[in-house]
């Protein structure tokens, strides 16, 4: 945690935090003196000038204290809440700029947890650092030291009530700080069979599992509550336990003082500042015992920040990076050989193929054939074994992830979508896009027409577009798609969810279309009516590529093709054969 907290605090509010903190305890701890005196100087002298001057004083120094006070919550509370700030925003940017595989030992229910929660058990413990932690020593300190001054004999009390509060603390500690730490975890298994019945609710209802996925949650639940009630229990005993430590205390100060008392060793005024300070003593003690609690827990959390931000990226640029070599696009894959971390078998073979600029590449194979894996290397999601890919007559390393990822426009098999407005979303790809070129990207991607009716531009597109159909989302993807200016456009199976008109009418929109004539086209698709006039087709099976040619070439002598196009034909599929 001091990791966070070197990074993220400033430090001259956390020594502003400490003087006003000094501020106030210097004024707690004269409160009781002050009291004393009132009592052996004031009112013992019937002095009531005395009195009221001393009062004035406690007054003025009660006033200081509260704006003592006031100082060191303001700047703990501000600090804590902008270290989480800032702690949210770098593992924001971690997990955006790393590689999605980095965090697949992670997950994204756990990544979401820590991005919340953790942080939040970080900032916490943060504003008690700042004021309670800072505080219980110098109270410790100061109020032992003046307790002394004003009876050495009875602070032998504290032999007894200091080690009895020890051992209760301990014992709490050794039973909460396990399951505080233990409760991370749950909330993360809370978070993903959350997030799983979110994503998949139309599947569960269809396969009828309400109650099942109901009894997985509830269990969740009942398992993290049950935890949360057992930790809270143990926590709130201190309460209890310390007050009844203090009365103890106070009984036994009592009784002790009344005999210094009646032996004339010790005056009453004394004795009503010893058991203030007595209590500021054991409270200040009570509060440090609290940090030792909640520290671990923070720590945990830290641990798991800590985790995520130190992901290392297997995806780096060069130290010194390159442009592209080629004014002119091309793409090319010689010999890629690509395996997923961790897997056997590689996923995809010995891959070669080249392109030039206005030339479409398809690919076309059989699910978990290779094909969204080949084009994910493109952007440099995934780097391969060996071989090579050039882009402009670049080997992809050699230039800049940020140049790279200038020149690719990608549309993923996941047509995602970001809730603001189609305006907002075709933003993204190009920031300065004017609204004309936004009219004629929607309308080379046959999006034109729905925009319109929706409200056009500003229409108001729903957390992951979920106010436009499955074909509505990709034709607007695929508009975004092409509004940026690339080098390469990747439509990753992105004419699967349309009709074989629009889908024909699309790609006829997409040869026509300048800026994407100047690059290089690649398409993924299942049907052979969406690859069949490509100047290029790839047929890829098990990684490997069993086929390349156009269609009429792979319609002749390819068999995996020839059993590709013979199965849709079979199913009425309208193959422009
Ligand atoms: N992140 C991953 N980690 C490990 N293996 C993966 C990963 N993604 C895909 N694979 C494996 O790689 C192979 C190729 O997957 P890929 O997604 O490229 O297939 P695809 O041809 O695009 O399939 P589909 O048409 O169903 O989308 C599959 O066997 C799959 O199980």
């Amino acid at each position: 945690m001091m990791r966070l907290a070197r990074k993220h605090l400033n430090w001259w509010a956390v020594a502003l935090a400490v003087g006003f903190l000094i501020i106030q305890v210097a004024c707690d701890l004269s409160l009781p003196t002050l009291t004393s005196n009132i009592i052996d100087k004031g009112i013992a002298n019937n002095d009531i000038a005395y009195i009221w001057r001393t009062g004035g004083q406690m007054l003025l120094l009660s006033f200081i204290g509260v704006l003592g006070a006031a100082g060191n919550v303001y700047y703990a509370a501000t600090q804590s809440q902008k270290m989480g700030q800032r702690i949210r925003t770098d593992l924001f940017r971690k997990v955006t700029l790393s590689s999605t595989e980095e965090f697949e030992t992670i997950g994204n229910a756990s990544l979401i947890t820590r991005t919340t929660n953790d942080v939040v058990q970080i900032q916490n413990v943060m504003v008690q650092m700042l004021r309670m932690m800072l505080m219980a020593p110098i109270m410790l300190v100061g109020a032992g030291i003046l307790a002394y001054l004003k009876s050495p004999r009875l602070t032998l009390v504290f032999l007894v009530a200091l080690p009895v509060l020890a051992i209760f603390t301990i014992a709490i500690m050794y039973f909460a700080v396990p399951l505080f730490k233990s409760l991370q975890k749950k909330i993360d298994r809370i978070n993903l069979i959350f997030r799983e019945g979110l994503t998949g609710v139309r599947v569960i209802r269809a396969f009828n599992q309400d109650k099942f996925e109901q009894d997985r949650f509830e269990g969740a639940n009942q398992d993290y509550t049950q935890t949360g009630i057992k930790v809270f229990m143990i926590v709130s005993l201190m309460f209890p336990i310390i007050t009844l430590i203090i009365s103890g205390t106070n009984i036994g100060i009592v009784w002790y003082g009344g005999q210094l008392i009646a032996h004339q060793a010790l005056a009453v005024g004394n004795l009503v500042a010893f058991m203030t300070y007595a209590t500021q003593i054991l409270i200040s003690f009570m509060m440090v015992s609290m940090v030792f609690v909640f520290v671990p827990r923070a720590q945990a959390s830290a641990a798991r920040i800590n985790e995520v931000m130190d992901l290392k990226s297997k995806i780096n640029d060069a130290d010194q990076p390159m442009t592209f070599a080629d004014q002119t696009a091309s793409l090319t894959f010689d010999h890629v050989n690509f395996r997923y971390t961790g897997a056997e078998k590689l996923a995809l073979a010995d891959v070669n193929f080249a392109a030039k600029a206005g030339q479409t590449v398809a690919i076309i194979g059989g699910t978990g054939s290779g094909k969204s894996t080949l084009v994910n290397l493109i952007p440099r999601l995934f780097d391969p074994e060996s071989g090579q890919i050039r882009l402009n007559g670049t080997a992809l390393p050699a230039v800049s992830q940020k140049e790279l990822h200038a020149a690719v426009s990608i549309t993923q098999q996941q047509a995602v979508l970001f809730s603001g407005t189609i305006r907002s979303n075709m933003l993204t790809a190009k920031a300065d896009a004017s609204d004309d070129q936004m009219w004629h990207a929607l309308q080379v991607a046959q999006a034109a027409d729905f925009t319109q009716e929706a409200g056009g531009l500003d229409a108001t597109v729903e957390q992951n577009g979920d106010n436009f159909s499955g074909g509505q989302r990709q034709r607007l993807v695929i508009a975004r798609t092409i509004l940026k200016q690339a080098s390469v456009y990747v439509f990753d199976d992105s004419f699967s969810a349309l009709d074989f008109k629009t889908d024909s009418v699309l790609r006829q929109a997409l040869k026509k279309d300048q800026q994407v004539q100047n690059g290089v086209t690649v398409i993924v698709a299942q049907r052979v009516s969406t690859v069949a006039d490509a100047d290029l087709i790839l047929v890829i099976d098990g990684g490997r590529i069993v086929g390349q040619g156009t269609h009429a070439e792979l319609k002749a002598n390819n068999q995996t093709y020839q059993e590709i196009l013979e199965s849709q034909l079979r199913k009425g599929d309208a193959v422009d054969a």
